[in-house]
């Protein structure tokens, strides 16, 4: 089995990793010349991934028409690019098993949504879950879910992509599978605003289960199934993202909540917080769709500059309501 990986991340460094150690013959296409040499010479990516010795069978391009033989292709840029490097990607109908988590800004669409558009022959996987790439690179015991509307194509990626130590589970839900993996990013920002600003370990569990209630909602009304959002993708990873400050998500919200200017936290990364992208065009999305999001909503003030103190208080001091409403 041939795996494409666009992306030369953390997280598509890991996988690769992962689909090399199985035997499988592994291409990465990276954006930055650096680490496509550095993977090619050294076996190492050390601007992304730094101190994990690479299997030496992967092989590292800059070049997207490398991949244009592959058996699958995991597509591993951050969610706000997914759009342009697959449309730069002669790739035709292999199928891609998407592994960013995001919405895309001003289109609102989930990255499936974005893949089918530029690749309408394509069939779309998506792999989601609770997993931070410097673990699963270590070797470490991880579980996510495999969604593939095509149960026979899903079954046999989760078996290819499956590993002793990385547990793939099929679904066919993969609105649930994408939706849970996004807006968990922007509840990681609230739980690490909690952190940062003192809030107490109660706030957080609160937060947890508001935001969870949040995610269901949303992800109801765009038609994903409640057991998905309560698995590995959603649920899974909001408790892993909400509890970590190896989450860059959870570690810009402790920024935010000691008062740091959002704009400041965000100008000298180079790795990504995916929830800072996506809180905005969630907040657009679930506007639209009727869905009460008072955690988004409060996160997105934070990243627009309100003071945590502000934004707490309209928080607590909205009307008190059903548990299950
Ligand atoms: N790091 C992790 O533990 C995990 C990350 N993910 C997801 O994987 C996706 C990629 O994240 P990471 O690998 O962590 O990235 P990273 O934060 O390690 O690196 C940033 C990546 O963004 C790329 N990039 C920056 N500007 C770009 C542009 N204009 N066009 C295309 N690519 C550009 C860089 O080349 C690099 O690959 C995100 O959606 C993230 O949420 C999912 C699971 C785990
Ligand atoms: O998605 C992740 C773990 O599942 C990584 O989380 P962060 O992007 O917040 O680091």
């Amino acid at each position: 089995m041939r795996i494409g990986v666009i992306g030369g991340g953390a997280w598509g460094t890991a996988l690769a990793q992962v689909a090399a150690h199985e035997g499988r013959d592994v291409i990465l296409w990276a954006r930055e010349p650096a680490v496509v040499d550095s993977i090619n010479a050294t076996h190492a990516n050390a601007l992304f991934l730094a101190g994990v010795a690479l299997s030496p069978t992967i092989r590292a391009t800059g070049d997207l028409g490398a991949l244009a033989d592959m058996d699958a292709i995991l597509v591993v840029t951050p969610a706000q690019h997914v759009g342009s490097v697959l449309a730069a990607a002669p790739i035709g109908g292999i199928p891609l098993v998407l592994c960013a988590k995001g919405i895309e800004a001003g289109s609102k669409r989930l990255v499936g949504e974005v893949a089918r558009a530029v690749h309408p022959d394509a069939p779309i996987a998506v792999l989601s879950g609770p997993t931070f790439a410097h673990e699963v690179a270590a070797g470490l015991p991880t579980a996510v879910t495999l969604a593939c509307e095509d149960e026979a194509l899903g079954e046999a990626l989760a078996t290819r992509l499956a590993a002793r130590h990385f547990r793939t589970y099929a679904s066919t839900d993969v609105a649930g599978a994408e939706i849970g993996g996004a807006v968990k990013n922007v509840l990681a920002i609230g739980c690490g605003v909690v952190e940062g600003a003192g809030l107490g370990q109660n706030a957080r569990a609160a937060l947890i289960a508001r935001g969870f209630a949040e995610m269901t909602r949303f992800g109801l009304a765009r038609g994903a199934r409640a057991e998905t959002l309560a698995g590995l993708s959603g649920l899974g990873d909001l408790v892993l993202t909400c509890s970590s400050t190896s989450s860059r998500n959870f570690s810009l919200g402790v920024g935010l909540g000691r008062g740091e200017a959002a704009a400041a936290l965000l100008a000298d990364r180079r790795t990504v917080a995916e929830g800072a992208f996506t809180a905005p065009v969630l907040r657009e999305a679930a506007r639209d769709a009727g869905v009460d999001m008072p955690i988004t909503e409060a996160v997105c003030r934070l990243l627009e500059g309100a003071p945590v103190r502000d934004v707490i208080g309209d928080l607590l001091a909205r009307p008190l309501k059903d548990e299950a409403g």
